[in-house]
């Protein structure tokens, strides 16, 4: 079986910088057209100048003769200026701003104390300059059961957030519950849409404990029971406009996941459309793969859609166990195991 699909964009990646940048660039831009490329590196990039100069860094780091376009993030703290969000437009690099509770994840150090307190001025002008809102949408109370933070945040942040300005363009980012299934449903198409991750669609929290701990299987947002599962497949294959492809591709190297303190996130690129193609195959529903994958994003953003395409065949392939660059190695999601779907360019 084969099917051709127009390219598809990953509406959330991150690939770090240096060594670690190198290493990851080929998974995604040998098939993925562009990228929301995540802010969050050590420090983080959180003004214009710093996007283009990470720009700079990822399109040197690019295989010779890739046409793959890396679009920019902000990555927002309690001091970032209502100018900054001008100039961020203006470059026309920066395609996002993303907002990471303090604490929430993967350095997030510097991110955001009190969004009402310190940021509606910035975010007041992101409307202005129809400058999308991307969110990791999980709050940080210690209090707050780690299963349920994105449901509280949902009720506490994102809903007075939308209430107060309607007119943001808001995408959740990594969606993991019912709750949040339900929320982006219910509000305005065009204003607020949502990225799915491959580990999201295919995994539940047993699978972080089956056997023994599987630190290869742990990311932030948490996994979710079954239930919540089932709900973002029957969101994505719906054929809802308000839900597309952002694989949250986060490696980290194998001695910082596998350790007594490790850190969050799944290195899915190498697997990524293998992954999203079996989810949408087992719903019965591969007509509507090209809309998630390669439609729902940029339309969502305003931006046009790819012109070429790709292919997807039943051709089953083994992952490598693991991937080894100069210091160590990363350990793809479904390491070892057989995937169904290969995709090539041609
Ligand atoms: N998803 C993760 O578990 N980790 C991400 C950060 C993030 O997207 O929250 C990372 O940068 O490692
Ligand atoms: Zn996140
Ligand atoms: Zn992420």
């Amino acid at each position: 079986m084969e099917l051709t699909i127009t390219q598809p964009d990953d509406w959330h990646l991150h690939l770090r910088d240096g060594d670690l940048l190198k290493a990851v660039v080929p998974h995604s831009v040998s098939l993925f057209g562009r990228a929301i490329v995540m802010p969050n590196l050590k420090p983080p990039i959180t003004t214009t100048v710093a996007a283009m100069a990470y720009q700079v860094s990822i399109l040197k780091a690019l295989p010779a003769g890739s046409t793959f376009t890396p679009l920019m993030t902000l990555y927002l703290t309690d001091t970032t200026s209502p100018t900054e969000i001008k100039l961020a437009k203006k470059s026309g690099v920066v395609f996002g701003v993303k907002l990471y509770p303090a604490g929430a994840t993967t350095n997030s150090q510097d991110g955001v104390t009190d969004l009402f307190g310190k940021c509606l001025p910035v975010l007041e002008e992101m409307v202005e300059q129809n400058m999308p809102l991307l969110v990791h949408g999980e709050v940080t109370d210690p209090d707050v059961d780690i299963f349920d933070r994105e449901k509280v945040f949902i009720e506490t942040i994102l809903r007075p957030l939308i209430e107060r300005l309607p007119q943001l363009k808001v995408v959740m980012e990594h969606v993991t519950t019912l709750d949040a299934v339900r929320f982006v449903e219910s509000c305005k198409e065009g204003y607020v849409a949502a990225t799915v991750t491959p580990q999201h669609l295919l995994l539940n929290r047993n699978t972080i404990f089956q056997g023994g701990l599987q630190p290869h299987n742990y990311c932030l947002p948490i996994l979710k029971r079954e239930i919540h599962r089932q709900a973002i497949v029957s969101a994505v294959t719906s054929g809802s406009k308000r839900f597309f492809l952002g694989t949250d591709s986060a490696p980290h190297e194998r001695r910082r996941k596998e350790c007594s303190c490790g850190c969050a996130g799944v290195f899915n690129a190498p697997v990524a459309l293998s992954a999203y193609a079996k989810v949408f195959e087992e719903a019965g529903a591969l007509d509507k793969l090209e809309a998630f994958t390669s439609f729902n994003g940029p339309d969502f953003y305003g931006i046009s859609r790819n012109n070429s395409k790709i292919k997807l065949r039943k051709n089953p392939w083994k992952v490598p166990n693991s991937y080894s660059y100069s210091f160590g190695e990363l350990v793809p999601m479904y390491a070892g195991e057989t995937l169904d779907w290969k995709p090539s360019l041609d």
